[in-house]
């Protein structure tokens, strides 16, 4: 066991004020022990690691410098916050981290009022600090707005917009571009070279319009650089950089783990600024932790993991996950269509891709964190007679929805939609909570939406998918292991709009949508043993509807319980609409649809987070008696 170092001066800073009367040398100080921190709690927790250890100086800076919380601090994505955590009174409880009634992985009104902006999804940040200083210059009771944003994050669409727009609005605002060359993989994209080139063509703070001023406040050494960068980028044709032209005044590229550069830095920015300041500061994602600053992804995403060496704490399950599952599948599928083709928003690990791409590099495109142009670019392929997959996650597939109706499903184009970690995903909790897919895509004319019930049934999917060239498709799965089941050598094409029985009863029929197939089948043991004789029903479609099945269910049995993953208005929803619209409500059928409720569930373990939701195996047996007027007493006198 590691023996945590001491942490001294941490120990004496109960809130940001702390900071303010400290010298630079123990600013530095206290970012070592912050450091050391963020390692200890994260061995303990997982959590997002890299991230924050990247911005343990920065953190310090900024609450140095800035008055937080009257000004306004934001963190894109907010995954890096560790370090703002603990130092904005959340030390004692860094242990609950991500956990069941703990504090969240990210940024939260509600949690702190240092968090400023509530966030887990990317390219927020500028859009968000931007309203703050519109708020402030309107008379609101606030200070300055200060965005945080990664090299990864402003390769956002939404980032340019509010570039864009604070560039026109010229209110006084900061952005931090904390640039680490990284994003969960190595960054692509032109926007990403191009950072680099500043990065390496300039050796220390180009500070063009606001520069004279700057140096002359700098320290020698460091206005030196300074003026020599300048030199050189004014040089430029042009004459100034991306960010210049968008209005900005562009001060970098700093070294973010030196503090005496971020505080001078800082410090003559706040003092001197009147319009928008890009504050370009380098830092190392993973700095100071070896087994992370090493690792492919520095870190990023880790488990529990043991200090001394950074072994992080395996997965106890056999059962492959179902991302792999799917990564493995579409790439047989690859190998026998050559126009199967994968598109990823800078996720090709999370989401199985890596897997195709190792195959063949040539047919899987990272497009960076841009989910709108990920599904038209999609959409661009499929009508050139390309077999596109595009996977993304549930909870950010949100962000291309205008994408999926405008230029995919309105056009019928055969766009293949793999919707990773759906339902609820755990540790992330409500921001990355897969709740609304079923219902935002069975909403649309022509999409088939396909749901696995196993990691079988995921292949059979991927199969099917790779054989429909109709129009759009789409098969959501959740985050995790599979159920360890046997898997067929080739995934079966399925018969469109058509589910299966997985179990034959006589009186209450269970009618699952995906994940919740093995809940179903447990409730339908403990109903058994009740003496309640339960079919279980694998819908395998949400869209479109297998009427044959639900007919069938509905005609044979006293009670019919739909159950899904997914919020309301999805699939159940569309099962109760064809059951009123056909009659088949009148004839005294109980029915019942289980959802996840209509309100957001904060991180815990996925089982937690399902029992609050109502969605267990028991959960589903009780709704099951109480649509059949069966008192939980009497569950065992129930006749079959
Ligand atoms: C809209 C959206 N897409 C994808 C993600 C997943 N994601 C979280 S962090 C991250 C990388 C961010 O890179 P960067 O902004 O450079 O931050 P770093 O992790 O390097 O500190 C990605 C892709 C997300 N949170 N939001
Ligand atoms: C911050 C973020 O959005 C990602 O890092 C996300 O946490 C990854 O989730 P998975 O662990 O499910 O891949
Ligand atoms: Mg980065």
């Amino acid at each position: 066991m590691t023996v945590k170092p001491p942490t001294p001066i941490l120990d004496r800073v109960a809130g940001p004020a702390d900071l303010k009367g400290m010298s630079q040398t123990d600013l530095t100080l206290l970012a070592r022990d912050l450091r050391e921190e963020v390692i200890s709690v994260v061995a303990q927790t997982g959590g997002h690691l890299g991230s924050s250890l990247g911005v343990v100086e920065l953190t310090v800076a900024l609450h140095a410098v800035f008055n937080t919380p009257f000004d306004k601090l934001v963190w894109d994505v907010s995954h890096q916050c560790y370090p703002h955590k603990i130092l904005t009174g959340r030390r004692d409880r860094m242990h609950t981290l991500r956990q069941g009634g703990g504090l969240a992985g990210f940024c939260k009104r509600t949690e702190s009022e240092y968090d400023a902006f509530g966030a887990g999804h990317s390219s927020t940040s500028i859009s968000a600090a931007l309203g703050f200083a519109v708020g402030r210059d309107m008379g609101q009771p606030t200070g300055d707005a200060i965005a945080v944003i990664g090299d990864g994050s402003i390769s956002a669409g939404m980032a340019y917009e509010a570039l864009n727009n604070a560039g026109h609005e010229k209110r006084r605002l900061f952005v931090i571009l904390n640039d680490n060359e990284m994003s969960i993989a190595p960054p692509v994209g032109a926007m990403s070279k191009y950072l680099s080139g500043l990065y390496h063509e300039t050796p220390l703070g180009k500070l063009k319009d606001m520069a004279e001023d700057f140096e002359a406040a700098l320290p020698g050494p460091i206005r030196e650089g300074a003026r020599r960068a300048r030199q050189l980028v004014t040089g430029f044709p042009g004459g100034g950089t991306l960010f210049e032209e968008l209005g900005f005044d562009y001060i970098g590229p700093i070294d973010g783990h030196d503090m005496g550069q971020l505080l001078t830095v800082l410090r003559a920015a706040r003092a001197r600024a009147s319009g928008p300041v890009l504050i370009h500061v380098c830092t190392v994602k993973g700095k100071g932790y070896k087994p992370a600053e090493s690792s492919a992804d520095r870190g990023h995403g880790v488990a529990k993991f043991d200090v001394a060496s950074g072994a992080q704490k395996k997965s106890s399950s056999n059962a492959p996950s179902y991302t792999k599952v799917f990564g493995q599948t579409l790439t047989d599928e690859a190998a026998r269509d050559a126009k199967i083709v994968g598109v990823t928003a800078a996720m090709p690990s999370g989401t199985g891709l890596d897997i195709l791409q190792d195959r063949f590099p040539k047919r899987v495109f990272d497009v960076g964190i841009a989910e709108q142009h990920a599904v038209t670019f999609a959409g661009g392929m499929a009508a050139s007679g390309l077999k596109p997959f595009v996977a993304i996650y549930s909870t950010f597939l949100q962000r291309g929805y205008d994408q999926i109706v405008h230029d995919v499903v309105l056009q019928k184009l055969p766009v293949r939609f793999c919707v990773d970690r759906a339902g609820l995903v755990g540790a992330d909790g409500s921001t990355h909570a897969g709740a609304f897919d079923v219902a935002f895509l069975s909403n649309l004319p022509g999409m088939v939406v396909m749901g696995a019930g196993d990691e079988a049934e995921l292949r059979h999917m991927v199969a099917t998918a790779a054989a429909y060239d109709e129009g759009p498709i789409s098969f959501r799965y959740p985050r995790g292991e599979g159920m360890g089941v046997e898997m067929p050598e080739r995934g079966q094409i399925l018969e469109i709009g058509k589910g299966r029985v997985v179990r034959e009863g006589s009186k209450v029929a269970l009618l699952s949508f995906g994940a919740p197939l093995v809940d179903c089948l447990t409730a339908a043991d403990a109903l058994e043993a009740r003496g309640v004789s339960v079919t279980v029903a694998d819908a395998r479609f949400a869209k479109p509807l297998d009427t044959d099945l639900i007919a069938r269910l509905a005609k044979e049995h006293e009670a019919l319980i739909t159950v899904e993953h997914g919020a309301e208005g999805g699939f159940g929803a569309l099962v109760l609409h064809w059951l009123a619209r056909t009659g088949r409500l009148d004839r005294g059928l109980a029915i019942r649809t289980m959802t996840l409720p209509d309100a957001f569930i904060e991180q815990g373990s996925p089982a937690e987070m399902y029992a609050e939701a109502q969605l267990t195996a028991q959960d589903i047996a009780a709704t099951a008696l109480q649509a059949l007027g069966v008192a939980p007493g009497q569950f065992g006198q129930a006749s079959a």
